[in-house]
């Protein structure tokens, strides 16, 4: 059976974390994963995960100075230091609460040189400090109308990055919303990169609201994607169009 995973940056993110866990745990979720959850402690989150026993999947670092227009640092030449203290913090709640993925924020970029080997730098550092707890580094290509200038917008871009760092822990981020936006061909693009993928994520395109319209035909891609052999839930990173819980029809089309 297709099973789903709350991200609960987009999903009850009007409600405390512990809170929206329990709701994800009552819809009947399988796991949930977090955007920025570091205003919640971690031992109030790991309470919630312990008492609803839904796994978190992952979450991601920091994005720096967002009003000031970062959205992750890890590719900017220059600030390795911050992008590295952000890893830390990532991992560290990550292991307080039991999740075993951590998506590194690149970043806008100019995609120089300068940039990439940036990025390569503080991937390899992610990568081995999350090895010491057998945990995994995502990166994930953001499409061009929500984040134009993110230092990775397509399955190519990752994977240059994957090569560059050459570490076993590192693994893409496919978010069919993104991906559909950049390149679309899903099926074809997955495929292609099958073995490389940590976590899949999915939404409307366009309008990033319930998976239950638009572009992609989800009811019949994600049970495609379990069948070629995609065995963990699928991330559901969507923005309920209106109320929430009136929302959660979508998941009566893979039960
Ligand atoms: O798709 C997204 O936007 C997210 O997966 C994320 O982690 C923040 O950019
Ligand atoms: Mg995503």
């Amino acid at each position: 059976m297709v099973e789903f995973s709350a991200n609960l940056g987009f999903l009850w993110n009007d409600l405390p974390l512990p809170d929206a866990i329990r709701k994800a745990k009552a819809a009947g979720f399988a796991a949930v994963e977090l955007h920025w959850p570091y205003d919640t402690p971690a031992a109030e989150v790991k309470a919630a995960l312990d008492e609803t026993g839904l796994p978190c999947l992952g979450l991601n670092t920091r994005r720096g100075d967002v009003a000031g227009g970062d959205n992750g640092c890890a590719a900017i030449a220059g600030r390795e230091a911050e992008a590295q203290g952000y890893i830390d913090e990532a991992l560290a709640y990550a292991r307080d609460i039991g999740a075993m993925n951590v998506h590194v924020m690149a970043g806008f970029t100019d995609q120089s040189a300068d940039a990439k080997a940036s990025f390569a730098q503080n991937l390899r550092y992610a990568c081995t400090q999350a090895a010491l707890t057998q945990r995994t580094i995502l990166i994930e290509p953001l499409n061009h109308h929500d984040a134009k200038g993110y230092h990775i917008a397509t399955i190519a871009q990752a994977q240059e990055a994957l090569a560059d760092v050459d570490l076993p822990n590192l693994k893409i981020m496919f978010d069919c919303y993104h991906l559909q936006i950049m390149q679309g061909d899903l099926v074809t693009l997955f495929k292609g990169c099958q073995d490389q993928i940590g976590h899949v994520q999915f939404a409307a395109v366009p309008g990033r609201g319930e998976p239950d319209q638009g572009e992609v035909n989800y009811p019949w891609l994600l049970p495609e994607l379990a069948r070629l052999g995609w065995s963990a839930p699928f991330g559901a990173e969507y923005k309920p169009r209106g109320k929430m819980e009136d929302g959660l029809s979508w998941i009566a089309a893979y039960r």
